[in-house]
């Protein structure tokens, strides 16, 4: 967590039609400003963010937005802007708001289904209330990108640039496989009671939906790197606590000694289960369950070509959409990803008129977009500038 955590700024509407026909009253936005509107109001830049991250983009990609000359985003000159998706437990309306009209009570399951078109209409109608007319730049990786990418169809003249990282046109079954097995990891804690956990949450579901989820956002060469087969000494897992100093750099290898001179009676821990169950933790800290699986949901019901040129085939459509998106596009891929493969982001780059493509360098996979800030940013600073 920051020192300080920037202002977050909210937006309400009073009714909010959601793509299914659900209505979400008093639909909430939080959304964070870096930077100010220049005179024609164009200056904006868009910020779409991850599955969990939030608004509050210097947290996750301060690299990217430092406020000197090497960073690629200069808010001397662009007005940032990144707004929390729906569903998401940051701020925007989600299972953890309360229902209106019901002052205590939590909308939990019973939030309404959302999509990426959602999220992308209701940030909209943030800039327009902010009176902006054009935007300079839309950016987004991962579960950000499909934003962006659904953004760019409002068309030239209103996006005017795109930016797509570690991303894909459509959520396809190797990614729906991923979340299901999430889901499922979930469901089957019993404290999980179909979202009615209230005050006794299902932290192993989560927690254990989590250490999955770094299974595909990782890779077996960058885990071989990190922990290797080393254990950690003298504590077990149930002893780590975030904050404690567990980095594998401190901790000690038991290889080759015999484990019956072990000072504890606990069993030792390998460095990299130790790691899953702290991320699990970290997970539980500052997640909730509902709000995870809703926006797991979210992400598989993305598929740019879904009721747009219903009368061609799946291929001909996906070529007529993304013809559609004529901007100068930067889409980048990592090519150690195995959740969304590089032939995802070099697909999108075939398809997109004006696209140029960019492979960002990294042994961690699908999360080196995020663990490999200063390469980004050199990626992006030319097509800023
Ligand atoms: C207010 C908010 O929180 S906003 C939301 C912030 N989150 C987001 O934006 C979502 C996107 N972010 C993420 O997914 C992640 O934070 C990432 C990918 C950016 C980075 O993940 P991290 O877990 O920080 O990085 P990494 O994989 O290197 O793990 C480092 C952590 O594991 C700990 N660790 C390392 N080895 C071990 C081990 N063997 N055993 C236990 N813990 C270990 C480190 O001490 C460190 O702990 P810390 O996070 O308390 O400092
Ligand atoms: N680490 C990222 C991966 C999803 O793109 C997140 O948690 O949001």
């Amino acid at each position: 967590m920051p020192d300080k955590l920037p202002t977050q700024f909210y937006t309400t509407i009073d009714e909010f039609v959601l793509e299914s026909g659900e209505i979400i009253f008093d639909a909430t936005v939080a959304f964070i400003i870096k930077g100010r509107l220049d005179i024609l109001r164009s200056n904006v830049v868009v910020i779409c963010h991850a599955l969990s991250g939030s608004a509050d983009f210097e947290d996750w990609w301060s690299l990217l937005f430092s406020g000197n000359e090497k960073a690629a985003l200069d808010p001397e000159r662009f007005c940032i802007i990144c707004c929390n998706c729906l569903g998401s437990p940051y701020g925007s309306s989600s299972p953890v708001s309360s229902k209106p009209g019901d002052g205590t009570a939590f909308y939990g399951p019973s939030f309404p289904k959302t999509t990426i078109r959602d999220d992308v209409r209701i940030q909209k109608y943030v800039l327009d209330q902010l009176g902006v007319r054009s935007i300079h730049s839309v950016i987004g990786a991962s579960m950000g990108g499909m934003l962006a990418l659904e953004w760019s169809l409002f068309g030239e003249d209103y996006v005017r640039s795109l930016v797509l990282i570690a991303t894909t046109a459509r959520q396809g079954p190797w990614a729906i496989a991923w979340a299901e097995n999430q889901r499922a990891t979930i469901k089957a804690d019993a404290k999980y009671r179909e979202g009615f956990y209230t005050d006794d949450p299902p932290v192993a579901g989560l927690g254990a939906a989590r250490m999955s989820a770094m299974l595909s956002y990782r890779t077996h060469k960058s885990f071989d790197k990190r922990f290797g087969r080393r254990r950690l000494l003298a504590r077990s897992v149930e002893d780590v606590r975030p904050g404690d100093n567990v980095n594998p750099c401190t901790s000690m290898s038991l290889e080759g000694m015999s484990l019956s001179g072990h000072r504890s009676n606990k069993q030792p821990t390998f460095a990299v289960q130790s790691y899953l169950r702290y991320q699990a933790e970290k997970f539980n800290e500052r997640f909730d369950t509902n709000c995870y699986i809703h926006l797991l949901d979210k992400i598989d019901s993305h598929d740019i070509i879904r009721g747009r040129y219903e009368n061609l085939s799946d291929g001909d459509a996906m070529e007529a959409v993304l013809r559609q998106i004529q901007q100068p596009a930067l889409v980048v891929g990592i090519p150690t990803d195995g959740l969304y493969p590089l032939s995802e982001q070099l697909a999108l780059a075939k398809g997109l008129p004006n696209a140029t493509f960019y492979a960002l360098e990294s042994e961690d996979g699908h999360d080196g977009f995020l663990l490999e800030g200063k390469k980004l940013n050199c990626i992006l600073k030319p097509f800023f500038n």
